[in-house]
């Protein structure tokens, strides 16, 4: 299949998706409003107004908290679902792989299922026929493929089903969490498959919630918070968006449960804030350029006696360490009386690759019990070096020696 630009393969327009919740009354519901209806019925919008266009060779990773609408808007996209209202228009073959075992009969064994999915899926029984050997090898199901497949472990459910659907010769693969499922060299497998199918223009549509594998294989990600589009477009952007939802949402419902148990923890130690400036002092207020020193300057109150530790963490966006410094790494002892401190950490001749990194900075007790956290504390833009990759880098150099004996 050639790898062509520009050709929506999926295109959604203003779709949304109700579902009606119902809910048993309590018996004083009953009794006070004098109906005899045991249920309410509840208008549920699980996505509300998605427009999107998904381009023929894209692979787009759908990432969003549980309950954000990922699989609702996978199944629309399929046609597994109609929406509530919007336009859904999709071009070409479709194989999806949804929830566990959708699509396969209990009863059945693997083989018929293959035959009973495959047909499902548009094939022929010729052209089942055809790939049924490599289904089988793919799967690795051996054996049992003349065994019921109710008989069958989740994971061998999966794999059957994933070697069926990339067998399928689909034009665009849906995905969801599914992949999840599978053992190691399973999901190898199928990670191997799916850059086959890039490789071949073809389209992928997969739900995850591993920002890993998003990040590794998607061309770009889309992010649903409460059946909204909050995020469309690059990966790292978009994991960054999810991660910064998922702490608000952290911050609120600590907040939420302190205020149901009506306790105000006196917290021990408060960050006023966290600064960065280079060498000269002056605020870091744009890109970091290779070998820039740095200084980050914790500003905290201690209000009782206790002993802490300071410090801070440079993340990629994927939430990955790639640079963690405290002042017990440092073997600096802080004061244990109430006061104010600024602590600062200078790092010289900064070096990193990574182009952004979140910087955050907390506060424990000797042992791990955290007192204080700042996530995000600010943002940094590192520019590239362009002499190696990875990580960090080095002042490093190279030598070319010409042997006297050539
Ligand atoms: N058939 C249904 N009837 C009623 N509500 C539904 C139905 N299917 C999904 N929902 C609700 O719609 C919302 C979105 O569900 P969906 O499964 O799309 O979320 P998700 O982002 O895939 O979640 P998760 O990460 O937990 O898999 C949820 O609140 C869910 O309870």
């Amino acid at each position: 299949m050639p790898k062509t630009a520009s050709i929506p393969i999926v295109r959604l327009d203003d779709v949304s998706k109700r579902f009606i919740l119902h809910k048993d009354k309590s018996l004083k519901d009953r009794a006070l409003y004098f109906t005899s209806r045991k249920q309410s019925r509840s208008d549920f919008w699980a996505l509300s107004n998605v427009s999107l266009e998904i381009q023929l060779g894209e692979t787009v990773g759908l990432i969003g908290h549980n309950g954000s609408g990922k699989s609702t808007l996978l199944k629309v996209i399929g046609g597994i679902i109609d929406p509530s209202g919007g336009v859904v228009e999709r071009r070409g073959r479709v194989a999806a792989l949804l929830e566990l075992g959708a699509g396969f009969h209990p009863d059945l064994s693997g083989r018929e299922n293959v035959y009973l999915n495959a047909a499902i899926l548009g094939m022929s029984r010729p052209e089942t026929d055809a790939v049924f050997e490599e289904i089988v090898e793919f799967s690795g199901i051996g054996e049992f493929i003349d065994s019921q497949v109710k008989f069958y472990s989740s994971g061998m459910y999966v794999r059957l089903a994933f070697a069926v659907a990339v067998h399928s010769n689909p034009d665009l693969l849906l995905v969801d969490e599914v992949l999840a499922v599978g053992d190691e060299p399973f999901q190898l497998k199928c990670m191997t498959k799916i850059r086959q199918f890039q490789l071949e223009g073809r389209t992928i549509v997969l739900v995850s919630h591993s920002a890993d594998q998003v990040a590794e294989i998607c061309t770009r990600a889309v992010v649903l918070d409460a059946g909204k589009v909050v995020h469309d477009g690059d990966v790292g952007e978009g994991i960054r968006t999810l991660r910064e939802g998922y702490e608000r949402d952290r911050v609120e419902a600590e907040q939420e449960s302190a205020q149901r148990h009506r306790v105000t923890l006196a917290e021990p130690l408060t960050i006023h804030g966290v600064s960065v400036t280079d060498g000269a002092g002056v605020a870091i207020d744009g890109p970091v350029e290779p070998g820039t020193d740095l200084t980050i300057t914790i500003d905290a109150q201690l209000k009782e006696t206790l002993s802490w530790i300071t410090g801070f963490t440079l993340a990629n966006p994927l939430g990955q360490t790639v640079y963690r410094l405290n002042t017990e790494g440092l073997g600096m002892e802080l004061p244990d009386t109430p006061g104010r401190y600024r602590v600062s950490f200078s790092v010289p001749a900064t070096n990193f690759s990574s182009s952004q990194l979140v910087l955050s900075a907390g506060a424990t007790t000797p042992d791990g019990h955290i007192i204080a956290s700042v996530n995000p504390a600010g943002h940094l833009d590192f520019t590239a070096d362009p002499s190696g990759a990875g990580f960090v880098q080095f002042a490093a150099s190279g030598r070319i020696e010409t042997s006297a004996d050539s």
